[in-house]
């Protein structure tokens, strides 16, 4: 494998733009396959900006100007013959607050999928065997999703995504409306995950980027400093401004 094919995303000179501000300054970096990366940085840095022109969600909001390359699996996401529902197939996106459908478990994993009967049961058991929902939800599949506790909620939007093979998971403080022990759990199946999928978190939590984290990218004012492993970031940063905010002297 080359060393550019070990990056499942790619981008260059990345500047986001929402009106005259901008957000986003010459973002260059290369995500490695397979590992958690975790984005830290002070509020209104860019964290969840960067995170949502992998899925080109930016869009969405108005007056939202970019400029340079995002590659995603190789592909400029940004090219003509993109098709954007293809696009977040592949990329699938997790909030910080749980947001499953007001319906059943299982229509949730299966929304928008005709298939038959029998395929579908399939598809819904490995999703949620997946997430290790299934030994405590298989006998209550017709209860509405969102009567379920907070951390089996974030679970199930993960699951969701599953059935669409999706090769980059963002997630944007996916544990911030959670209590210890959801975290803990989202957490330790982040490490599941690992491996078969991408995953990039947007966390304020700095304890939590060196649990999970294989790399770290520390972001200040729409600037990447600083971009290694983990164990490194922190306990060897390079930049002064990395080791100001690790050190918890801003932000
Ligand atoms: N839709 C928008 N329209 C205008 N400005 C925006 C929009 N979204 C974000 N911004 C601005 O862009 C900058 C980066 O915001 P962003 O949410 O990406 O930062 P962040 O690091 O994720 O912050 P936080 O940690 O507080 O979530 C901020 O100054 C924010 O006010």
């Amino acid at each position: 494998m080359s060393a550019d094919k070990r990056h499942s995303i790619e981008t260059r000179q990345l500047n986001l733009w929402y009106g005259d501000f901008q957000a986003l300054i010459n973002v260059s970096v290369k995500i490695v396959d397979g590992l958690i990366t975790g984005l830290i940085g002070p509020s209104g840095c860019g964290k969840t900006t960067l995170l949502r022109c992998f899925n080109r969600v930016n869009e969405r909001y108005g007056n939202v100007t970019t400029t340079g390359e995002v590659e995603i699996l190789g592909k400029n996401i940004y090219d003509a013959d993109v098709s954007l529902p293809e696009l977040r197939k592949n990329v699938g996106m997790v909030f910080q607050r749980p947001n499953p459908l007001p319906i059943s478990i299982y229509e949730n994993i299966i929304f928008g999928r005709m298939r038959k009967k029998s395929e579908t049961d399939d598809i819904v058991e490995a999703a949620l065997r997946e997430v290790f929902l299934w030994d405590d939800l298989k006998d209550q599949l017709k209860v509405r999703a969102t009567t379920l506790q907070l951390e089996q909620q974030q679970k199930l939007c993960i699951a969701r995504l599953l059935p669409l093979k999706p090769r980059v998971i963002l997630m944007d403080e996916p544990c911030s409306a959670l209590d210890a022990k959801g975290t803990r759990a989202v957490e330790e199946l982040m490490l599941e995950l690992a491996g078969h999928y991408t995953i990039l978190i947007v966390t304020h939590n700095m304890a939590q980027a060196r649990r999970i984290s294989d790399e770290c990218i520390f972001m200040l004012l729409g600037e990447i400093v600083e971009h290694s492993r983990t164990e490194d970031l922190f306990l060897m940063p390079q930049n002064e401004k990395t080791e100001d905010y690790i050190e918890g002297r801003y932000g």
